[in-house]
């Protein structure tokens, strides 16, 4: 496990160690008479990867949404540094707040630097008749942006297949690839919507790995997800949410520990239960060699 804090790479965007980046009080959302959220408070320091955990339903993309101006809070307050968030996403962006999607949304006929690239609008400067002119301002801030989305490629990963289309790479390569894009927009914090849906265990050990290191050049990162073994692993706090409500949130270790969380997934086993499906494979293995041992016996009485 990485667990280098330093901050010698430190990305752009990244807030001063130590200060609250995300601060949400009292967020509820209400869809008609349903109350998704309901008066949620959590906060985010630059430093820290959150996690964010609950069974199907509880309400966490809801939350997410609403951090990230997709959704106006029916009620309560988000701030990001201290400032009240615009109630737009592309302003939440360019204010210093990324998001990665529960479900990919690449631009799967653009090549993986391309998307890199689209990532990286809010923070160039050239406007629109400098990019139809295409004078020298546009062709320097054009290579700039390349070269960072080339750095960023890189560090996920995929440098090498920064000319290849979106929708050839693997599923596991489009989620980094998500991050690198969100990445493109220097943020102070990024939001990650179950990074490893869908990933083999190696996957998601890399993406445990890049997590790491994202928070190590400063970036502050929250992260909702059902596997809770990258999530306790990954995480220095963890928030439950319960039908809307913050139920508990404290260190992996308190949180695991929790009977009103262990009661709270009760009925619904954890996806990805860590060791679940190794525990079902010894299981089955110890039964055939049972039935081996048996024919085996049974084999040898006959024999006399
Ligand atoms: N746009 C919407 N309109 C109406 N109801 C919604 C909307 N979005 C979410 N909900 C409802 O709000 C509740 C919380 O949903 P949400 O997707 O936030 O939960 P979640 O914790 O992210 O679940 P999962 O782990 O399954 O992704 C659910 O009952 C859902 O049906």
């Amino acid at each position: 496990m990485t667990t280098d804090t330093t901050t010698k790479d430190t990305a752009p965007g990244a807030p001063a160690p130590g200060t609250t980046v995300l601060d949400a009080r009292g967020v509820t959302m209400r869809f008609g008479g349903l109350t998704a959220v309901n008066g949620v408070d959590l906060t985010v320091n630059s430093g820290e990867i959150v996690g964010l955990i609950g069974p199907n339903g509880a309400g966490k993309t809801t939350f997410f949404n609403c951090l990230t101006g997709l959704y106006i809070p029916t009620e309560g307050e988000v701030r990001y540094k201290g400032t009240v968030l615009p109630a737009k996403s592309f302003k939440v962006t360019a204010a210093g707040i990324a998001r990665t999607f529960q479900n990919i949304r690449l631009f799967a006929n653009m090549t993986v630097l391309e998307n890199v690239l689209v990532g990286r609008h809010t923070r160039t400067k050239e406007g629109f008749w400098s990019a139809v002119l295409r004078g020298p301002g546009f062709h320097k801030a054009e290579a700039t942006s390349r070269e960072r989305a080339m750095e960023l490629l890189e560090f996920v990963g995929l440098d090498a297949k920064a000319d290849h289309l979106a929708r050839n790479l693997p599923y596991g390569e489009q989620r980094k690839l998500e991050i690198a894009r969100a990445l493109a927009s220097e943020p102070g914090l990024l939001l990650l919507d179950e990074p490893t849906a869908g990933m083999n265990p190696q996957e998601t050990r890399a993406t445990e790995e890049l997590v790491f290191a994202i928070r190590d050049k400063g970036i502050a990162v929250l992260v909702i997800e059902h596997d809770m073994r990258f999530i306790f692993n990954l995480c220095d706090r963890v928030a439950v949410l319960v039908q809307g409500q913050k139920l508990v949130e404290g260190d992996s270790a308190t949180v695991q520990g929790d009977e009103r969380v262990v009661a709270a997934y009760l009925g619904e086993p954890l996806e990805n239960d860590p060791g679940a499906a190794e525990a079902a494979e010894v299981e089955a293995a110890e039964a055939a060699q049972a039935d081996t041992t048996k024919d085996t016996a049974a084999g040898k009485e006959n024999d006399r």
